[in-house]
């Protein structure tokens, strides 16, 4: 097969969907592997590095879409991309489609048959191609929440440690999945008085056991979560329900109980958010402020760390690729209900349900597709 890796064009978007060694192990299956000449810059790899792996180099992203058989990415392709796209052509990236109608039409009108990194699951329940840029993106969460939080950038100018004789920051983290726990455990290390609030009881239980003592846990109501609303420094909104909208939470109106200057760091963003007055933001732009409160919703937090970041995301999306390229998405969605809970798109019918809900439209069964 030919697998082709463009240079992502999101703004401020520097990390690639091949590293050299997934390019290296992609060759060494007997596929062909081309990338887009200084893909990969951003995230410290040189064309070289991919040239010694067994790649070739190609100039622009034309010539990328338009002699690959499968496109690995990072981000949801932009709509440049998409108009690149075509039928039979297989598309391996995040897509989160349920906040984005116009990329979900584009993709279906393509023909293409797409796999979204966010939906394959694993045999524990868990999202392994979310995973790694979830850890990423916890962790980042309370940096940047705590930087938002400074004065000079519109926050309330408290410290997260706090000092001897005055306290630290409290800080809420809405959802306790891999982003919530992540950011809970940076948070409460840099000295915060942090709380998660889940829905899912084996959750709680399970981050009591591990983390009790290092922050609090409670049950996610609508109660519960007023209250700790009105005391909290930041809030970090870390909500899943896989391949749908985010429940928006928190109300505009709830902001008239909050502390001015409280910050609301929305990683969820990229499912349409969790608070009302979430809207994406970008690198180059991160920050906005509504009624006093000030709000980061970047929807690719992890290409800030672009580095840390795709090579971690390769590691993950790495035997996924080759199960791809060796078999073909049909056999190896056949061979694998996990992968195949990653198809959403194929040959203009939606096959993912969270997303037909979010979008009005009507869905193919994934299981339907493999026996056409
Ligand atoms: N902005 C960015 O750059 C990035 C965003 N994300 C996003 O972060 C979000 C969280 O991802 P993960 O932690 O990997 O998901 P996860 O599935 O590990 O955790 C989500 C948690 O939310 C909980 N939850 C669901 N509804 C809830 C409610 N009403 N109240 C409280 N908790 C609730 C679930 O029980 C689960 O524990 C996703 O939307 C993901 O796409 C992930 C990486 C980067
Ligand atoms: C998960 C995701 O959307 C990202 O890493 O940008
Ligand atoms: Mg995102």
């Amino acid at each position: 097969m030919k697998i082709g890796c463009p240079t992502e064009i999101k703004p401020q978007e520097f990390r690639v969907g091949m590293t050299p060694n997934a390019a290296g192990e992609a060759v060494a299956h007997g596929h062909e592997v081309i990338i887009q000449s200084g893909a990969g810059k951003g995230a410290g790899f040189e064309d070289a590095d991919y040239v010694a792996a067994g790649a070739a180099i190609i100039d622009t992203a034309e010539e990328v879409f338009a002699t690959a058989d499968m496109i690995v990415k990072v981000k949801e392709p932009q709509a440049g991309e998409r108009k690149m796209l075509r039928e039979g052509q297989l598309l391996f990236t995040y897509l989160h489609l349920a906040p984005d109608p116009e990329q979900t039409k584009d993709l279906m009108e393509s023909g293409c048959t797409a796999i979204a990194y966010e939906t394959v699951t694993d045999e524990r329940g868990g999202l392994p191609l979310l995973a790694p840029m979830s850890e990423v993106a916890g962790r980042l969460a309370p940096q940047v929440g705590a930087y938002t939080l400074q004065k000079a950038n519109g926050g309330r100018g408290v410290l997260m440690g706090g000092v001897p004789g005055v306290g630290p920051a409290k800080v809420l983290v809405i959802g306790g999945g891999v982003v919530g726990t992540h950011a809970a455990k940076i948070a409460a290390g840099m000295g915060a008085d942090v709380t998660v609030l889940d829905r899912s009881l084996p959750r709680l239980r399970y981050l009591d056991d591990v983390f009790g003592g290092t922050f609090n846990t409670g049950y996610s109501s609508q109660g519960l979560l007023a209250e700790h609303l009105t005391q909290a420094d930041m809030v970090i909104g870390a909500v899943l329900i896989p391949g749908a909208e985010a429940p928006k939470l928190v109300r505009r109106a709830q902001f008239a109980d909050m502390k001015p200057g409280a910050v609301l760091v929305d990683v969820a963003i990229d499912q349409g958010g969790c608070f009302e007055t979430s809207k994406a933001t970008t690198h180059a732009d991160p920050i906005y402020d509504v009624d006093g409160i000030m709000h980061y919703c970047v929807a690719n937090m992890p290409g800030a760390v672009a580095r840390t970041s795709t090579i971690a995301l390769g590691n993950a999306t790495m035997p996924f690729m080759l199960a791809l390229a060796d078999k073909g998405w049909k056999q190896a969605c056949a061979d694998d209900p996990h992968l195949l809970n990653g198809l959403n798109v194929h040959a203009g019918q939606l096959t993912y349900f969270a997303v037909g809900k979010a979008l009005g439209i009507d869905v193919v069964s994934p299981q339907l597709v493999l026996k056409g």
